[in-house]
Protein backbone atom coordinates (compact mmCIF):
# COMPACT_ATOMS: atom_id res chain seq x y z
CA UNK A 1 0.00 0.00 0.00
CA UNK A 2 1.43 3.07 -1.28
CA UNK A 3 1.90 5.85 1.71
CA UNK A 4 0.37 9.12 0.24
CA UNK A 5 3.28 12.18 0.86
CA UNK A 6 3.25 16.01 -1.14
CA UNK A 7 7.02 15.07 -2.91
CA UNK A 8 9.55 12.40 -2.71
CA UNK A 9 13.21 13.79 -3.67
CA UNK A 10 14.88 10.92 -5.07
CA UNK A 11 18.98 11.59 -3.92
CA UNK A 12 19.77 13.67 -1.06
CA UNK A 13 23.22 14.95 -2.12
CA UNK A 14 23.66 19.36 -2.19
CA UNK A 15 20.78 19.58 -4.55
CA UNK A 16 17.89 17.48 -3.27
CA UNK A 17 19.07 18.02 0.37
CA UNK A 18 18.67 21.45 -0.46
CA UNK A 19 15.34 21.17 -1.70
CA UNK A 20 13.87 19.08 0.53
CA UNK A 21 14.78 21.12 3.40
CA UNK A 22 13.17 23.96 2.17
CA UNK A 23 10.05 22.04 0.95
CA UNK A 24 9.74 20.25 5.00
CA UNK A 25 10.20 23.90 6.77
CA UNK A 26 7.54 24.92 4.50
CA UNK A 27 5.27 22.41 5.92
CA UNK A 28 4.83 19.70 3.05
CA UNK A 29 5.36 16.34 3.69
CA UNK A 30 9.03 15.76 1.55
CA UNK A 31 10.35 12.09 1.91
CA UNK A 32 13.83 12.44 0.93
CA UNK A 33 15.34 8.99 -0.52
CA UNK A 34 19.25 8.42 -0.17
CA UNK A 35 20.95 5.09 -0.92
CA UNK A 36 24.40 5.96 0.88
CA UNK A 37 24.90 9.34 2.94
CA UNK A 38 22.27 12.26 3.35
CA UNK A 39 25.10 14.81 2.20
CA UNK A 40 26.02 13.21 -1.74
CA UNK A 41 29.47 13.60 -2.89
CA UNK A 42 29.91 17.24 -1.83
CA UNK A 43 30.81 16.85 2.01
CA UNK A 44 32.00 13.03 1.88
CA UNK A 45 33.97 12.59 -1.33
CA UNK A 46 33.86 15.55 -2.77
CA UNK A 47 34.62 19.37 -2.54
CA UNK A 48 34.61 19.35 1.29
CA UNK A 49 37.76 16.76 2.06
CA UNK A 50 39.44 17.34 -1.45
CA UNK A 51 39.88 20.81 -0.27
CA UNK A 52 41.06 19.91 2.79
CA UNK A 53 43.94 18.15 1.07
CA UNK A 54 44.25 21.09 -1.21
CA UNK A 55 44.72 23.50 1.80
CA UNK A 56 47.40 21.23 3.82
CA UNK A 57 49.12 20.63 0.35
CA UNK A 58 49.50 24.57 -0.50
CA UNK A 59 50.35 24.94 3.03
CA UNK A 60 53.58 22.52 2.36
CA UNK A 61 53.97 24.53 -0.56
CA UNK A 62 54.17 27.84 1.28
CA UNK A 63 56.79 26.49 3.14
CA UNK A 64 59.05 25.20 -0.24
CA UNK A 65 58.96 28.98 -0.66
CA UNK A 66 60.50 30.02 2.54
CA UNK A 67 63.78 30.01 0.77
CA UNK A 68 63.01 32.34 -1.73
CA UNK A 69 61.84 34.63 0.58
CA UNK A 70 62.26 34.87 4.31
CA UNK A 71 65.16 32.36 5.32
CA UNK A 72 65.19 28.62 4.92
CA UNK A 73 62.04 26.21 6.13
CA UNK A 74 62.52 22.61 7.08
CA UNK A 75 59.25 20.44 6.21
CA UNK A 76 58.35 17.40 6.86
CA UNK A 77 55.00 16.24 5.44
CA UNK A 78 52.75 13.95 7.09
CA UNK A 79 49.41 13.00 5.49
CA UNK A 80 47.98 11.58 9.23
CA UNK A 81 46.59 14.88 10.06
CA UNK A 82 45.04 15.23 6.79
CA UNK A 83 43.69 11.90 6.87
CA UNK A 84 42.28 12.61 10.41
CA UNK A 85 40.76 15.64 9.34
CA UNK A 86 38.64 14.34 6.35
CA UNK A 87 37.32 11.58 9.02
CA UNK A 88 37.00 13.60 12.15
CA UNK A 89 35.67 17.46 10.74
CA UNK A 90 34.49 16.67 6.65
CA UNK A 91 33.07 13.45 7.61
CA UNK A 92 32.64 11.90 10.47
CA UNK A 93 33.89 8.99 9.57
CA UNK A 94 31.46 8.68 6.76
CA UNK A 95 28.41 8.85 9.38
CA UNK A 96 25.80 11.16 7.83
CA UNK A 97 23.41 10.46 11.62
CA UNK A 98 23.88 14.70 12.33
CA UNK A 99 22.23 15.41 8.47
CA UNK A 100 19.79 12.90 9.34
CA UNK A 101 18.68 14.34 12.75
CA UNK A 102 18.63 17.76 11.10
CA UNK A 103 16.45 16.90 8.07
CA UNK A 104 13.71 15.13 10.51
CA UNK A 105 13.48 18.07 12.80
CA UNK A 106 12.57 20.08 9.59
CA UNK A 107 9.50 17.52 9.91
CA UNK A 108 10.97 15.85 6.49
CA UNK A 109 10.89 11.85 6.25
CA UNK A 110 13.95 9.97 5.98
CA UNK A 111 14.45 6.81 4.00
CA UNK A 112 17.11 5.40 3.35
CA UNK A 113 17.54 2.86 0.30
CA UNK A 114 17.54 3.22 -3.67
CA UNK A 115 14.48 4.50 -4.83
CA UNK A 116 12.84 4.05 -8.86
CA UNK A 117 9.76 5.10 -10.80
CA UNK A 118 6.78 2.94 -9.87
CA UNK A 119 4.76 4.90 -12.35
CA UNK A 120 3.78 8.94 -12.21
CA UNK A 121 4.24 10.39 -8.98
CA UNK A 122 4.80 6.88 -7.31
CA UNK A 123 8.08 6.00 -6.18
CA UNK A 124 9.34 2.68 -4.98
CA UNK A 125 12.26 2.32 -2.39
CA UNK A 126 14.45 -0.56 -1.85
CA UNK A 127 16.06 -0.52 1.53
CA UNK A 128 15.74 -2.32 4.46
CA UNK A 129 12.13 -2.84 3.95
CA UNK A 130 10.70 -1.80 0.46
CA UNK A 131 8.29 1.16 0.68
CA UNK A 132 6.20 2.70 -1.80
CA UNK A 133 5.00 6.51 -1.55
CA UNK A 134 2.44 8.31 -3.86
CA UNK A 135 3.63 11.56 -4.43
CA UNK A 136 0.33 14.42 -4.38
CA UNK A 137 2.68 17.05 -5.87
CA UNK A 138 5.58 15.29 -7.53
CA UNK A 139 9.12 13.52 -7.46
CA UNK A 140 12.31 15.17 -7.90
CA UNK A 141 15.26 13.50 -9.52
CA UNK A 142 18.46 14.92 -7.85
CA UNK A 143 20.39 11.75 -8.27
CA UNK A 144 23.64 13.11 -9.32
CA UNK A 145 25.98 10.72 -11.03
CA UNK A 146 28.57 8.02 -11.01
CA UNK A 147 32.41 7.94 -12.52
CA UNK A 148 32.36 7.80 -15.39
CA UNK A 149 34.62 4.86 -16.41
CA UNK A 150 36.37 4.30 -19.73
CA UNK A 151 36.46 0.67 -21.16
CA UNK A 152 39.70 0.08 -20.87
CA UNK A 153 40.87 -3.43 -20.97
CA UNK A 154 42.06 -5.31 -17.36
CA UNK A 155 40.92 -2.11 -15.79
CA UNK A 156 38.11 -3.54 -14.24
CA UNK A 157 40.13 -6.92 -12.90
CA UNK A 158 42.05 -4.00 -10.73
CA UNK A 159 41.79 -2.06 -7.47
CA UNK A 160 41.77 1.23 -8.86
CA UNK A 161 40.89 4.22 -6.86
CA UNK A 162 37.92 6.58 -7.99
CA UNK A 163 37.24 9.74 -6.03
CA UNK A 164 35.69 7.68 -2.91
CA UNK A 165 39.47 5.45 -2.56
CA UNK A 166 41.42 8.91 -3.00
CA UNK A 167 39.33 10.52 -0.63
CA UNK A 168 39.32 8.02 2.03
CA UNK A 169 43.16 7.18 1.86
CA UNK A 170 45.02 7.19 5.16
CA UNK A 171 48.92 7.20 3.40
CA UNK A 172 50.13 8.75 0.17
CA UNK A 173 51.06 5.93 -2.29
CA UNK A 174 54.87 6.00 -2.98
CA UNK A 175 53.61 6.32 -6.48
CA UNK A 176 50.28 7.72 -8.28
CA UNK A 177 49.05 7.38 -12.03
CA UNK A 178 46.22 9.96 -12.55
CA UNK A 179 44.07 8.76 -15.90
CA UNK A 180 42.11 11.76 -16.69
CA UNK A 181 43.43 15.35 -16.13
CA UNK A 182 40.30 17.00 -15.31
CA UNK A 183 39.12 18.49 -11.96
CA UNK A 184 39.26 16.24 -9.91
CA UNK A 185 42.52 14.92 -11.38
CA UNK A 186 44.45 17.90 -11.17
CA UNK A 187 43.42 18.54 -7.87
CA UNK A 188 44.40 15.27 -6.33
CA UNK A 189 47.59 15.12 -8.63
CA UNK A 190 49.28 17.79 -7.29
CA UNK A 191 47.93 17.42 -3.71
CA UNK A 192 49.25 13.51 -3.50
CA UNK A 193 52.51 15.51 -5.28
CA UNK A 194 53.18 17.71 -2.89
CA UNK A 195 52.91 15.42 -0.09
CA UNK A 196 56.13 13.21 -2.07
CA UNK A 197 54.40 10.68 -4.30
CA UNK A 198 55.79 10.10 -7.46
CA UNK A 199 52.42 10.94 -9.85
CA UNK A 200 52.01 11.04 -13.68
CA UNK A 201 48.94 12.43 -15.42
CA UNK A 202 47.44 10.37 -18.32
CA UNK A 203 45.08 12.97 -20.23
CA UNK A 204 43.73 11.61 -23.31
CA UNK A 205 42.75 14.94 -25.17
CA UNK A 206 45.41 17.64 -26.31
CA UNK A 207 45.47 19.86 -22.77
CA UNK A 208 44.35 19.09 -19.36
CA UNK A 209 41.55 21.09 -18.30
CA UNK A 210 40.18 21.22 -21.79
CA UNK A 211 36.90 22.54 -21.20
CA UNK A 212 38.48 25.84 -19.80
CA UNK A 213 41.34 28.35 -21.84
CA UNK A 214 44.15 27.25 -23.31
CA UNK A 215 45.89 29.22 -20.99
CA UNK A 216 44.85 27.82 -17.97
CA UNK A 217 45.77 24.04 -19.10
CA UNK A 218 49.17 25.65 -20.10
CA UNK A 219 49.77 27.22 -17.13
CA UNK A 220 48.49 24.38 -14.99
CA UNK A 221 50.54 22.14 -16.91
CA UNK A 222 53.45 23.86 -16.66
CA UNK A 223 53.24 24.47 -12.66
CA UNK A 224 52.45 20.89 -12.80
CA UNK A 225 55.79 19.84 -14.42
CA UNK A 226 57.88 22.14 -12.54
CA UNK A 227 56.72 20.51 -9.41
CA UNK A 228 57.59 17.28 -10.42
CA UNK A 229 54.05 15.99 -12.03
CA UNK A 230 54.47 13.78 -15.23
CA UNK A 231 51.72 15.97 -16.92
CA UNK A 232 51.07 13.64 -20.06
CA UNK A 233 48.71 14.68 -22.64
CA UNK A 234 47.09 13.32 -25.54
CA UNK A 235 47.80 10.06 -23.87
CA UNK A 236 45.48 7.24 -23.34
CA UNK A 237 45.74 3.91 -21.49
CA UNK A 238 45.33 1.22 -23.74
CA UNK A 239 45.48 -1.59 -20.94
CA UNK A 240 45.83 -1.96 -17.12
CA UNK A 241 46.48 -4.97 -14.72
CA UNK A 242 47.80 -5.16 -10.61
CA UNK A 243 49.99 -8.01 -10.15
CA UNK A 244 48.55 -8.11 -6.36
CA UNK A 245 51.20 -5.16 -5.23
CA UNK A 246 51.57 -2.90 -8.43
CA UNK A 247 49.76 -1.59 -11.35
CA UNK A 248 51.02 -1.71 -14.62
CA UNK A 249 49.37 0.49 -17.43
CA UNK A 250 50.53 0.07 -20.83
CA UNK A 251 49.92 3.31 -23.33
CA UNK A 252 52.40 4.22 -26.41
CA UNK A 253 53.56 1.20 -26.07
CA UNK A 254 55.40 1.62 -22.84
CA UNK A 255 54.66 0.61 -19.40
CA UNK A 256 54.07 2.75 -16.12
CA UNK A 257 54.40 1.24 -12.85
CA UNK A 258 52.37 2.74 -10.19
CA UNK A 259 51.21 1.89 -6.76
CA UNK A 260 47.92 3.29 -7.39
CA UNK A 261 45.89 4.30 -10.07
CA UNK A 262 43.15 7.06 -10.04
CA UNK A 263 40.29 6.90 -12.57
CA UNK A 264 38.86 10.52 -12.62
CA UNK A 265 37.83 10.50 -16.67
CA UNK A 266 34.39 12.55 -15.99
CA UNK A 267 31.35 11.87 -14.43
CA UNK A 268 27.95 10.71 -16.01
CA UNK A 269 24.54 10.48 -15.05
CA UNK A 270 22.92 7.15 -14.15
CA UNK A 271 19.34 6.85 -15.24
CA UNK A 272 18.41 3.33 -16.21
CA UNK A 273 17.84 2.24 -12.39
CA UNK A 274 15.59 4.91 -11.74
CA UNK A 275 12.87 3.80 -13.69
CA UNK A 276 12.56 6.92 -15.68
CA UNK A 277 10.88 5.71 -19.11
CA UNK A 278 7.29 5.38 -16.86
CA UNK A 279 7.54 9.27 -16.71
CA UNK A 280 8.91 9.64 -20.57
CA UNK A 281 12.20 10.41 -19.34
CA UNK A 282 14.49 8.30 -22.06
CA UNK A 283 16.39 6.23 -19.74
CA UNK A 284 19.84 6.42 -21.89
CA UNK A 285 20.21 9.99 -21.96
CA UNK A 286 23.48 11.36 -20.96
CA UNK A 287 21.34 14.14 -18.33
CA UNK A 288 17.59 14.83 -17.59
CA UNK A 289 16.37 17.78 -20.05
CA UNK A 290 14.85 20.40 -17.67
CA UNK A 291 13.15 23.62 -18.44
CA UNK A 292 13.94 27.43 -16.60
CA UNK A 293 12.20 25.77 -13.58
CA UNK A 294 13.52 22.58 -13.88
CA UNK A 295 10.41 20.76 -14.64
CA UNK A 296 11.53 17.90 -16.36
CA UNK A 297 8.11 15.90 -17.30
CA UNK A 298 4.49 16.29 -15.84
CA UNK A 299 5.26 16.24 -11.82
CA UNK A 300 8.88 15.56 -12.30
CA UNK A 301 11.79 18.12 -11.20
CA UNK A 302 15.12 17.18 -11.89
CA UNK A 303 18.16 19.53 -10.20
CA UNK A 304 22.05 19.20 -9.94
CA UNK A 305 24.54 16.84 -11.81
CA UNK A 306 21.91 14.63 -13.03
CA UNK A 307 20.73 17.69 -15.31
CA UNK A 308 24.02 18.33 -16.71
CA UNK A 309 24.20 21.76 -16.73
CA UNK A 310 27.65 21.86 -14.63
CA UNK A 311 28.52 19.28 -12.42
CA UNK A 312 29.26 22.11 -9.29
CA UNK A 313 27.51 21.66 -6.00
CA UNK A 314 26.48 25.42 -6.40
CA UNK A 315 24.81 24.77 -9.68
CA UNK A 316 22.48 22.07 -7.51
CA UNK A 317 21.79 24.51 -4.76
CA UNK A 318 20.61 27.01 -7.26
CA UNK A 319 18.81 24.70 -9.33
CA UNK A 320 17.25 23.34 -6.41
CA UNK A 321 16.41 26.65 -4.89
CA UNK A 322 14.24 27.23 -8.15
CA UNK A 323 12.61 24.05 -8.31
CA UNK A 324 11.58 24.49 -4.25
CA UNK A 325 10.04 28.16 -5.52
CA UNK A 326 8.48 26.47 -8.67
CA UNK A 327 6.93 23.25 -5.81
CA UNK A 328 5.46 25.86 -3.81
CA UNK A 329 3.93 27.74 -6.40
CA UNK A 330 5.98 30.79 -6.02
CA UNK A 331 6.84 31.41 -9.78
CA UNK A 332 10.45 31.86 -9.85
CA UNK A 333 12.90 33.53 -12.47
CA UNK A 334 13.89 30.99 -14.74
CA UNK A 335 17.18 29.85 -14.56
CA UNK A 336 19.99 31.71 -16.05
CA UNK A 337 23.59 29.95 -17.47
CA UNK A 338 25.17 32.42 -18.93
CA UNK A 339 27.31 33.05 -15.58
CA UNK A 340 28.10 29.70 -13.91
CA UNK A 341 31.28 30.45 -12.04
CA UNK A 342 33.50 27.25 -11.39
CA UNK A 343 37.23 27.01 -9.95
CA UNK A 344 39.56 24.00 -9.97
CA UNK A 345 41.35 24.71 -6.48
CA UNK A 346 44.83 23.76 -7.73
CA UNK A 347 47.65 26.42 -6.52
CA UNK A 348 47.43 28.29 -8.73
CA UNK A 349 43.57 28.67 -8.45
CA UNK A 350 41.36 28.10 -11.92
CA UNK A 351 38.66 30.16 -11.64
CA UNK A 352 36.41 31.06 -14.78
CA UNK A 353 33.17 32.04 -15.50
CA UNK A 354 30.75 32.44 -18.66
CA UNK A 355 32.29 31.69 -22.19
CA UNK A 356 35.76 30.47 -23.32
CA UNK A 357 37.36 32.41 -26.14
CA UNK A 358 36.70 29.58 -28.30
CA UNK A 359 33.09 29.44 -27.41
CA UNK A 360 32.52 32.99 -28.15
CA UNK A 361 33.78 32.11 -31.13
CA UNK A 362 31.38 29.47 -31.86
CA UNK A 363 28.47 31.45 -31.24
CA UNK A 364 29.94 33.81 -33.90
CA UNK A 365 30.37 37.06 -31.35
CA UNK A 366 32.54 39.92 -32.18
CA UNK A 367 34.94 38.81 -29.52
CA UNK A 368 37.60 41.27 -28.39
CA UNK A 369 39.63 39.51 -25.68
CA UNK A 370 42.83 40.40 -23.27
CA UNK A 371 45.11 38.54 -21.01
CA UNK A 372 47.33 39.74 -18.30
CA UNK A 373 49.80 37.95 -16.53
CA UNK A 374 49.86 38.62 -12.96
CA UNK A 375 53.99 38.12 -12.34
CA UNK A 376 53.72 41.47 -14.72
CA UNK A 377 51.51 43.29 -11.89
CA UNK A 378 52.79 44.95 -8.94
CA UNK A 379 50.84 41.95 -6.56
CA UNK A 380 52.49 39.86 -8.73
CA UNK A 381 56.15 41.25 -8.66
CA UNK A 382 55.91 41.72 -4.79
CA UNK A 383 54.23 38.24 -4.50
CA UNK A 384 57.30 36.60 -6.49
CA UNK A 385 57.31 32.44 -5.58
CA UNK A 386 53.91 30.95 -7.01
CA UNK A 387 52.56 33.80 -8.70
CA UNK A 388 52.21 31.85 -11.64
CA UNK A 389 48.78 33.17 -13.12
CA UNK A 390 46.31 35.66 -15.53
CA UNK A 391 43.04 36.99 -16.04
CA UNK A 392 41.81 36.81 -19.34
CA UNK A 393 38.79 38.53 -20.38
CA UNK A 394 36.51 37.45 -23.64
CA UNK A 395 33.85 40.21 -24.32
CA UNK A 396 31.54 41.07 -26.93
CA UNK A 397 32.77 44.27 -28.68
CA UNK A 398 29.83 45.20 -30.38
CA UNK A 399 27.44 44.90 -27.25
CA UNK A 400 30.27 46.00 -24.76
CA UNK A 401 29.54 43.18 -22.17
CA UNK A 402 32.14 40.88 -21.23
CA UNK A 403 30.84 37.23 -21.77
CA UNK A 404 33.61 35.56 -20.10
CA UNK A 405 36.57 35.33 -18.32
CA UNK A 406 39.33 33.84 -16.34
CA UNK A 407 41.30 34.16 -13.64
CA UNK A 408 44.00 32.24 -12.55
CA UNK A 409 46.47 32.25 -9.57
CA UNK A 410 46.77 32.59 -5.96
CA UNK A 411 43.45 33.20 -4.73
CA UNK A 412 41.91 32.79 -8.59
CA UNK A 413 38.93 32.03 -7.20
CA UNK A 414 38.21 34.68 -4.89
CA UNK A 415 39.31 37.41 -7.71
CA UNK A 416 36.79 35.31 -10.10
CA UNK A 417 34.05 37.33 -7.27
CA UNK A 418 34.04 40.31 -9.56
CA UNK A 419 34.09 38.95 -12.57
CA UNK A 420 31.26 36.85 -11.99
CA UNK A 421 29.34 39.89 -11.09
CA UNK A 422 30.27 41.51 -14.73
CA UNK A 423 29.65 38.86 -16.10
CA UNK A 424 26.13 37.88 -14.26
CA UNK A 425 24.94 41.42 -14.42
CA UNK A 426 26.22 42.20 -17.91
CA UNK A 427 27.99 45.45 -16.81
CA UNK A 428 29.04 47.58 -19.68
CA UNK A 429 33.04 47.69 -20.27
CA UNK A 430 32.93 50.90 -20.07
CA UNK A 431 31.34 51.17 -16.68
CA UNK A 432 33.77 48.68 -15.52
CA UNK A 433 36.65 50.47 -16.89
CA UNK A 434 35.92 53.44 -14.39
CA UNK A 435 35.65 51.25 -11.22
CA UNK A 436 38.86 51.37 -9.28
CA UNK A 437 40.46 48.35 -7.77
CA UNK A 438 42.81 48.69 -4.53
CA UNK A 439 46.24 49.21 -4.71
CA UNK A 440 48.38 46.61 -5.01
CA UNK A 441 45.88 43.89 -4.87
CA UNK A 442 45.76 40.75 -7.39
CA UNK A 443 42.07 41.77 -8.70
CA UNK A 444 43.79 44.92 -10.40
CA UNK A 445 45.02 42.60 -12.77
CA UNK A 446 41.11 43.03 -14.15
CA UNK A 447 41.68 46.84 -14.45
CA UNK A 448 44.79 46.53 -16.51
CA UNK A 449 42.60 43.85 -19.17
CA UNK A 450 39.79 46.32 -19.39
CA UNK A 451 42.60 48.71 -20.61
CA UNK A 452 44.07 46.42 -23.12
CA UNK A 453 40.33 45.53 -24.26
C1 LIG B 1 36.50 14.88 -5.82
C2 LIG B 1 35.43 15.90 -6.13
C3 LIG B 1 35.64 17.22 -5.83
C4 LIG B 1 34.66 18.16 -6.10
N1 LIG B 1 34.91 19.46 -5.80
C5 LIG B 1 33.96 20.40 -6.05
C6 LIG B 1 34.17 21.75 -5.70
O1 LIG B 1 35.22 22.14 -5.17
N2 LIG B 1 33.19 22.64 -5.96
C7 LIG B 1 32.01 22.26 -6.55
O2 LIG B 1 31.13 23.11 -6.76
N3 LIG B 1 31.78 20.99 -6.88
C8 LIG B 1 32.72 20.05 -6.64
N4 LIG B 1 32.48 18.73 -6.95
C9 LIG B 1 31.20 18.39 -7.59
C10 LIG B 1 30.07 18.27 -6.54
O3 LIG B 1 30.43 17.31 -5.56
C11 LIG B 1 28.79 17.86 -7.24
O4 LIG B 1 28.50 18.78 -8.28
C12 LIG B 1 27.62 17.85 -6.26
O5 LIG B 1 27.82 16.93 -5.21
C13 LIG B 1 26.35 17.50 -7.02
O6 LIG B 1 25.26 17.47 -6.16
P1 LIG B 1 23.98 16.59 -6.54
O7 LIG B 1 23.00 16.86 -5.45
O8 LIG B 1 23.56 16.86 -7.92
O9 LIG B 1 24.48 15.09 -6.54
P2 LIG B 1 25.34 14.16 -5.58
O10 LIG B 1 26.17 14.93 -4.63
O11 LIG B 1 26.02 13.21 -6.50
O12 LIG B 1 24.24 13.40 -4.73
C14 LIG B 1 23.33 12.53 -5.32
C15 LIG B 1 22.91 11.51 -4.26
O13 LIG B 1 21.90 10.69 -4.82
C16 LIG B 1 22.05 9.39 -4.31
N5 LIG B 1 21.35 8.48 -5.21
C17 LIG B 1 21.66 8.15 -6.49
N6 LIG B 1 20.74 7.34 -7.00
C18 LIG B 1 19.82 7.14 -6.02
C19 LIG B 1 18.63 6.39 -5.96
N7 LIG B 1 18.17 5.70 -6.99
N8 LIG B 1 17.93 6.40 -4.81
C20 LIG B 1 18.37 7.10 -3.73
N9 LIG B 1 19.50 7.82 -3.74
C21 LIG B 1 20.21 7.85 -4.88
C22 LIG B 1 23.55 9.19 -4.26
O14 LIG B 1 23.88 8.18 -3.30
C23 LIG B 1 24.03 10.57 -3.84
O15 LIG B 1 24.22 10.67 -2.45
C24 LIG B 1 33.44 17.77 -6.69
C25 LIG B 1 33.21 16.42 -6.99
C26 LIG B 1 34.19 15.49 -6.72
C27 LIG B 1 33.90 14.05 -7.04
N1 LIG C 1 36.82 22.32 -8.12
C1 LIG C 1 35.69 21.83 -8.61
O1 LIG C 1 34.68 22.52 -8.77
C2 LIG C 1 35.62 20.38 -8.94
C3 LIG C 1 36.61 19.52 -8.52
C4 LIG C 1 36.51 18.19 -8.87
C5 LIG C 1 35.43 17.77 -9.60
N2 LIG C 1 34.47 18.63 -9.98
C6 LIG C 1 33.34 18.20 -10.81
O2 LIG C 1 33.33 16.79 -10.91
C7 LIG C 1 33.17 16.42 -12.27
C8 LIG C 1 34.02 15.20 -12.55
O3 LIG C 1 35.41 15.53 -12.49
P1 LIG C 1 36.48 14.83 -13.41
O4 LIG C 1 37.79 15.49 -13.21
O5 LIG C 1 36.38 13.36 -13.24
O6 LIG C 1 35.90 15.09 -14.87
P2 LIG C 1 36.23 16.15 -16.01
O7 LIG C 1 35.18 15.97 -17.01
O8 LIG C 1 36.46 17.49 -15.42
O9 LIG C 1 37.63 15.68 -16.60
C9 LIG C 1 37.80 14.39 -17.13
C10 LIG C 1 39.07 14.38 -17.97
O10 LIG C 1 39.38 13.05 -18.32
C11 LIG C 1 39.78 13.02 -19.67
N3 LIG C 1 39.52 11.67 -20.19
C12 LIG C 1 38.32 11.09 -20.46
N4 LIG C 1 38.50 9.82 -20.86
C13 LIG C 1 39.84 9.58 -20.83
C14 LIG C 1 40.65 8.44 -21.11
N5 LIG C 1 40.11 7.30 -21.49
N6 LIG C 1 41.99 8.56 -20.96
C15 LIG C 1 42.55 9.72 -20.55
N7 LIG C 1 41.82 10.83 -20.28
C16 LIG C 1 40.49 10.76 -20.41
C17 LIG C 1 38.95 14.11 -20.34
O11 LIG C 1 39.56 14.55 -21.54
C18 LIG C 1 38.93 15.18 -19.26
O12 LIG C 1 40.02 16.05 -19.36
C19 LIG C 1 33.61 17.60 -13.09
O13 LIG C 1 32.75 17.75 -14.19
C20 LIG C 1 33.54 18.77 -12.17
O14 LIG C 1 32.44 19.60 -12.50
C21 LIG C 1 34.55 19.93 -9.67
Amino acid sequence: MAESVDVVVLGMGPGGEFLANELATSGLTVVGVESALLGGECPYWGCIPSKMMVRAADALAEGRRVPELAGASTLAPDWSPVARRVRKEATDDWDDSGAVRRFRDTGGWFVRGRGRFGGPNRVVVDGEDKREFEARIGVVIATGGVPDIPPIPGLDDTPYWTNHEAIEATTVPDSLCVIGGGAIGMELAQVFARFGSEVTVLEGSDRPLSREEPESSELLAGVLRREGVAVRTGTRAERVSHDGRVFAVTTGGERLRAAELLVSTGRRADLGPLGVERVGIDPDARAVPVDGRMRAAPGVWAVGDVTGKGAFTHVAVYQAGIAAADILGQSPSEAEYHAVPRVTFTDPEVGAVGMTEARAREEARSVRTATVRLPDTARGFIHKAGNDGFVKLVADAEEGVLLGATSAGPSGGEVLGALSVAVHARVPTGRLRSMMCAFPTFHRAVTAALDDL
